[in-house]
């Protein structure tokens, strides 16, 4: 993994809003078929570090690099051909068939829904059987793995996901974990969850935040059997997964 090329790094970067410092100095980088989890407390700035690194804030110093280039000089659909974005559950009605919904995913190339790459996103989360299903009428999983397969059509290398299993039930969970841990392995994957134990156990690098700072930035192995978990949940919490790490 080591070996892989960095596909996105971000360096000393700042983000504050009207005057309050959200993110300072974050530094981290994330090379192909990296499966990294982004925890940390509520308040921490993960969402407001995904949105930066999506380009939908703008930010105060430092720089973020997007396949070796400056994201602030890319447009909007050249980082969509780079990174896909599941956004968390989506509660809007959605009018569409599952199968125009994932063309949706392949706008920048035409959203053909004959396409074959939708054939194939479809298939590789397991919804291809409910292709010709109205979106609205699926199950808060289904959607989700919906959402994930219009992300993987759209053939981006960096696939980024807020908090996916929220709201879910646990077989869909189980179904969702499954859909991401079976991924083709040369995608690149960020999730942002406060799931500890889908943390511990299907990702193998972390990145923690505290206060807007990189709190720990390493192998998520590491992060278990030291003192990472109390120092950002507390003790009781700490405990819990040491022992587990034991
Ligand atoms: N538009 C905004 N204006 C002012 N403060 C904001 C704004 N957006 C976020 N914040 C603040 O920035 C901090 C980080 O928010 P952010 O949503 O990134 O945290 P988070 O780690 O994703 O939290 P959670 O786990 O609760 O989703 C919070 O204190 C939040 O109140």
């Amino acid at each position: 993994m080591s070996e892989n090329p960095i596909l996105l790094e971000c360096r000393d970067v700042c983000v504050d809003i009207r005057g309050k410092l959200l993110l300072t100095n974050v530094n981290f980088s994330l090379r192909q078929g990296e499966h990294k989890v982004i925890i940390g407390p509520n308040g921490a700035g993960k969402t407001t570090l995904l949105r930066a690194i999506l380009g939908s804030l703008t930010i105060r110093g430092g720089s973020i690099l997007l396949g070796g280039c400056e994201l602030s000089s890319l447009r909007q659909a050249e980082i969509a051909k780079s990174i896909s974005y599941v956004p968390q559950l989506l509660a809007a009605e959605i009018p569409y068939t599952v199968r125009e919904f994932v063309a949706m995913g392949r706008y920048a190339y035409g959203g053909d829904p004959r396409d074959a790459a939708v054939d194939s996103a479809l298939t590789a989360v397991g919804v291809a059987c409910f292709a010709d299903r109205v979106v609205s009428t699926l199950s808060g999983g289904e959607r989700q793995r919906v959402c994930i397969a219009a992300a993987l059509a759209q053939q981006a290398p960096i696939l980024i996901l807020d908090e996916p299993l929220v709201h879910l039930d646990p077989s869909q969970r189980m179904e969702v974990q499954r859909a991401l841990r079976e991924l083709p392995k040369e995608v690149t994957v960020m999730v942002v969850t406060h799931d500890l134990d889908w943390a511990k156990m299907d990702f193998q690098s972390l990145l923690s935040l505290r206060d807007g700072c990189v709190d720990y930035d390493g192998a998520t192995v590491d992060f278990y059997s030291g003192s990472g978990v109390s120092r950002l949940f507390g003790e009781a919490v700490g405990l819990k997964y040491k022992e587990e790490s034991v």
